[in-house]
């Protein structure tokens, strides 16, 4: 923990930025198994809110571990650190008056909640992208299941690696066999509906 360090506050803060913005900064978590289409969902999303002149940013999983978490693995404590890290720079980013985007498996509820407690009321959005096992493991876009599945993979989420399901997730989006671009067209409109963009 940091001592003697005290938070300074910049004339032009949150309001004035969100303001500028004409939007209500939010952070939009989407969380699920790998190759459940949260990266394929929020591309699609980011793209519809910036037909809507919305101002976003995109976190994502992969680019994510390339840079900032590029020391990270995948044990328990390597994920927890990795959400902990996203959690921090997508708080700084709903600061500056973004609506952020978050594609990572988070598997652990507290993690989610970590992000949930940093933020006020109202601005951190759970999105359950809910594609079954079976299916993610047939797309399997990275050939990383059928690796996991000859042990050439440890700790792969699903496998042999937890997935605490999201128990009060802001929006459940189950799969029942439709695309991606429905999906985010779907997502889109709840987000809408339930008042999250207004
Ligand atoms: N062991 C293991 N378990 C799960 N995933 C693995 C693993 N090893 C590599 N990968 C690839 O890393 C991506 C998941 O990274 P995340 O940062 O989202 O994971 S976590 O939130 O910290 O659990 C994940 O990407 P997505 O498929 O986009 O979810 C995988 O491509
Ligand atoms: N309905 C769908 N929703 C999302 N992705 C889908 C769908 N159908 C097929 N896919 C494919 O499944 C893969 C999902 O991968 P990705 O978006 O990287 O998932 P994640 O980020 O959850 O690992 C992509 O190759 C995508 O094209």
């Amino acid at each position: 923990m940091a001592n003697n360090i005290v938070w300074h506050q910049h004339e032009v803060d949150k309001n004035r930025r969100a303001e500028a913005k004409k939007q209500k900064p939010s952070v939009i978590w989407l969380t699920g198994l790998s190759g459940s289409g949260k990266s394929t969902i929020a591309n699609l999303l980011e793209k519809k809110l910036t037909e809507a002149n919305k101002h976003t940013y995109l976190l994502d999983g992969d680019n994510v571990r390339h840079g900032l978490c590029g020391d990270l693995g995948f044990s328990n404590s390597d994920r927890v650190e990795n959400i902990r890290r996203i959690s921090e720079v997508a708080n700084l980013f709903v600061d500056s008056g973004l609506i952020v985007l978050t594609a990572f498996i988070s598997p652990f509820k507290t993690d989610r909640d970590y992000c949930r407690s940093l933020l006020a009321e109202g601005e951190f959005i759970e999105v359950f992208v809910d594609t079954p096992l079976e299916v993610c493991e047939q797309r399997d876009p990275k050939g990383l299941y059928q690796k996991a599945r000859q042990g050439d993979i440890k700790d792969f989420t699903g496998i042999d690696s937890a997935y605490e399901t999201p128990e009060n997730p802001e929006i459940h989006l189950t799969y029942s066999g439709q695309t991606a671009e429905e999906s985010a067209e779907l997502l889109f409109n709840m987000l809408q509906e339930k008042g999250f963009l207004d």
